[in-house]
């Protein structure tokens, strides 16, 4: 057997505990879109710093050639600047690597970078630790000593941008990492909300169909009698209209047999109300049995009922019909009432002879009721 779904959803707090589930999920999965789109331009701006790392370091290599050959006064100066400009931006860039803080962006703006790890981290304490010895200014430093700090410099050349270029393969795979792990946690929340949301339609489908359920359930009741079970006065003139429709279509004929009961009133007034309850209750057990199962049978009034039969035209068919219901209304007489103290009235309309009108047929067959009234009652009339 499969497994119940909408079980799950089955209550109305289930139902707004799930939607809330979903609403949540779905936040989530917002959030985390933003925190991976926040860190992936992060992660790219941190990377295109390492990258200028090895440009910063050519160039404080070249701007310390410079000025340790440099003879002219404001050639000097220039190298000297350059220098100074080139070691601060790279040694302030491996602090922000090293321990997170600000450093200068590539369009000079100010940029916060996050501390790296492991490898990157390596790196950068392996660079700090090699520069270190520099000074940070040329300004007053003998020959002798730039000379020193040149062939320091163009000696580790090599191993500093080979560093550089650890932290940014470092900072690269980071990334790379976060973002997978950012992903599969967005995969999870979204496949966890989809399941939700699957749970929240079955679950909306099915209060929608019980609600369309208990919508059928009171309409079929506004239609019945509840005393006896039968169509009620509405019930009847609906189902009569269309059967009256589909007999005139096909020029079928057929009777409306009107009834009503002679001599009940007494039996409230004597016995009392259950047992004319009673009474009725058992007329229209035998109504129903003696009808046929195509006959529409309904209580339209206190002690009136009615049958719709479509095809009986015969007039003995009709009379039999109609002995029977009389013989039963006499069975039914209660024990504390004489012999046809209690009776039924019966008028035949033919829907062949007087039209398909409803209306105009139960008109007709009030009519002949009460000629049977007139008759002196526990009987039938046809026209
Ligand atoms: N017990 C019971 N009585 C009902 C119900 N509905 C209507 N009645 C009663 O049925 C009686 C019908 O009155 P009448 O039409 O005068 O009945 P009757 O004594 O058979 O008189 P005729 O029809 O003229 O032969 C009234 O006393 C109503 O109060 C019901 O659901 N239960």
């Amino acid at each position: 057997m499969p497994f119940p779904l909408s079980t799950l959803i089955g209550s109305r707090r289930r139902l707004v505990a799930a939607i809330l589930l979903f609403l949540a999920l779905d936040l989530t999965v917002l959030l985390t879109n933003l925190w991976i789109a926040r860190h992936v331009a992060g992660d790219a701006v941190a990377i295109n710093l390492a990258g200028r790392q090895r440009m910063l370091s050519q160039r404080m290599t070249k701007a310390l050639l410079l000025r340790a050959q440099a003879a002219d006064p404001v050639a000097q100066a220039i190298a000297e600047d350059e220098f100074r400009n080139a070691h601060a931006i790279f040694m302030r860039t491996l602090d922000a690597f090293a321990g997170g803080g600000q450093t200068t962006g590539s369009d000079g703006r100010p940029v916060v970078l996050d501390p790296v790890s492991d490898r990157g981290a390596a790196a950068v304490a392996s660079t700090q630790a090699l520069l270190a010895p520099l000074p940070a200014s040329l300004a007053d430093e003998q020959q002798a000593g730039l000379q020193r700090a040149a062939d320091y410099l163009v000696e580790h050349n090599v191993e500093i941008l080979t560093l550089m270029n650890t932290l940014t393969t470092a900072l690269e795979r980071d990334s790379v990492r976060r973002t997978e792990q950012l992903r599969l946690i967005q995969s999870g929340a979204f496949l966890l909300a989809l399941a939700n949301f699957v749970l929240i339609v079955v679950g909306l489908n099915r209060r929608f169909r019980e609600a369309e359920e208990e919508s059928a359930r009171w309409q079929a009741l506004a239609r019945l009698d509840p005393l006896t079970g039968l169509s009620n006065r509405k019930g009847f003139f609906e189902a009569a209209a269309r059967q009256l429709a589909r007999a005139k279509r096909g020029q079928e004929p057929g009777s409306l047999i009107l009834l009503d009961l002679d001599g009940f009133k007494p039996v409230n007034d004597r016995l009392g109300h259950p047992v004319g309850d009673a009474v009725l209750v058992r007329f229209a057990e035998r109504l129903r049995l003696t009808a046929r199962q195509s006959d529409e049978v309904a209580r339209i009034g206190g002690d009136e009922f009615v049958l719709l039969c479509p095809g009986l035209v015969d007039a003995h068919a009709i009379d039999d019909l109609c002995r029977r219901i009389v013989e039963a209304m006499a069975e039914l007489t209660p024990d504390e009432l004489a012999p046809k103290q209690l009776g039924v009235s019966i008028g035949v309309a033919s829907f062949f002879d007087h039209g398909y009108d409803i209306d105009t047929l139960i008109a007709q067959a009030d009519h002949a009721m009460y000629e049977a009234k007139r008759g002196g009652g526990d009987r039938w009339h046809r026209p």
